[in-house]
């Protein structure tokens, strides 16, 4: 019988190979009998090819990623064997991985940080709300709290309160300008934040922001300012912002300008 092949992109995978192995391979009656070289019946039409030398060995490719693996960072070698796996036609990606041998801190007799620490160092907003210097947020606390004024500290006492007896409130504060509202909110949040907590100091502005220490605005965290009905705030499920949210003892207090 006299059959013609058409054409397969080298892109197509195990199809690819496979037109490889019929070009190759003779008398052979299935597919299985196509995967076996030298009585070897291997795995994947890829791997036969491999095993006749049709295909290249990865040798430069094991050789590169062997070298960087002496010098790159974690960082640096994922980005490099992306770069591999994308533009070099790596014939077998596992192997270039495993050809690099990986260390863990534990086998550099370091302590292995947990998942937790983990999840906080790649989140941003968490490791900012945590890198605070609780020693000058409560020596400024101090320093702020005997300053406050009666109607002040009737606000800060009851925010504390809720937040020590575990409930959920909300608090508005009406006041003039330049009646004292920066100065309690900076008084909670350094106490807040001295003892560990994370605050949230949110505003409607930009400009608004300047004002508090470190203040953001709403729509930078997805809050909305205008609450009607049936609107709801985009948070997904898994990023940084929703593990901020979840994290336990966050308290948020908003400014409007
Ligand atoms: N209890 C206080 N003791 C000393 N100074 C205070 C006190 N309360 C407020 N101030 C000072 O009064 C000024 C105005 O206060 P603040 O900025 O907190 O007002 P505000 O209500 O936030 O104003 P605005 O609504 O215009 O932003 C600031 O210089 C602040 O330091």
């Amino acid at each position: 019988m006299v059959g013609r092949l058409v054409f397969v992109h080298p892109t197509s995978g195990e199809l690819f190979y496979l037109r490889m192995l019929l070009c190759h391979q003779k008398g052979c009656t299935s597919f299985k009998d196509l995967r076996i070289v030298a009585g070897i019946v291997y795995p994947t039409f890829r791997v036969a090819c491999n095993a006749l030398q049709l295909i290249g060995d990865d040798v430069e490719w094991l050789t590169c990623f062997t070298e960087a693996a002496m010098w790159a960072t974690a960082s640096q070698l994922r980005s490099l064997f992306c770069h591999l796996l994308i533009f070099c036609k790596v014939s077998n990606p596992l192997s270039a991985k495993s050809a690099v041998p990986s260390k863990s801190m534990s086998d550099f007799g370091l302590p292995v940080p947990s998942l937790d620490v983990t999840g906080v160092l790649r989140n941003r907003l968490l490791l900012e709300e945590m890198s605070y210097d609780k020693e000058q947020l409560r020596q400024q606390h101090n320093n702020l709290i005997r300053k406050l004024n009666h109607h002040q500290r009737l606000v800060y006492n009851n925010v504390v309160s809720s937040i020590d007896n575990n409930r959920h409130v909300l608090i508005f504060v009406y006041g003039h300008g330049g009646t004292g509202k920066t100065f309690l909110w900076t008084t909670i949040l350094s106490h807040l934040r001295s003892i560990g907590n994370i605050a949230l100091a949110v505003v409607a502005s930009g400009i608004a922001s300047l004002l508090l220490p470190p203040g953001t605005t709403a729509h930078s965290i997805k809050i909305l300012i205008d609450l009607k009905n049936k609107k709801s705030c985009d948070i997904k499920k898994v990023p940084s912002l929703a593990i901020f949210y979840n994290k336990q003892h966050s308290y948020y207090g908003t400014k409007h300008q």
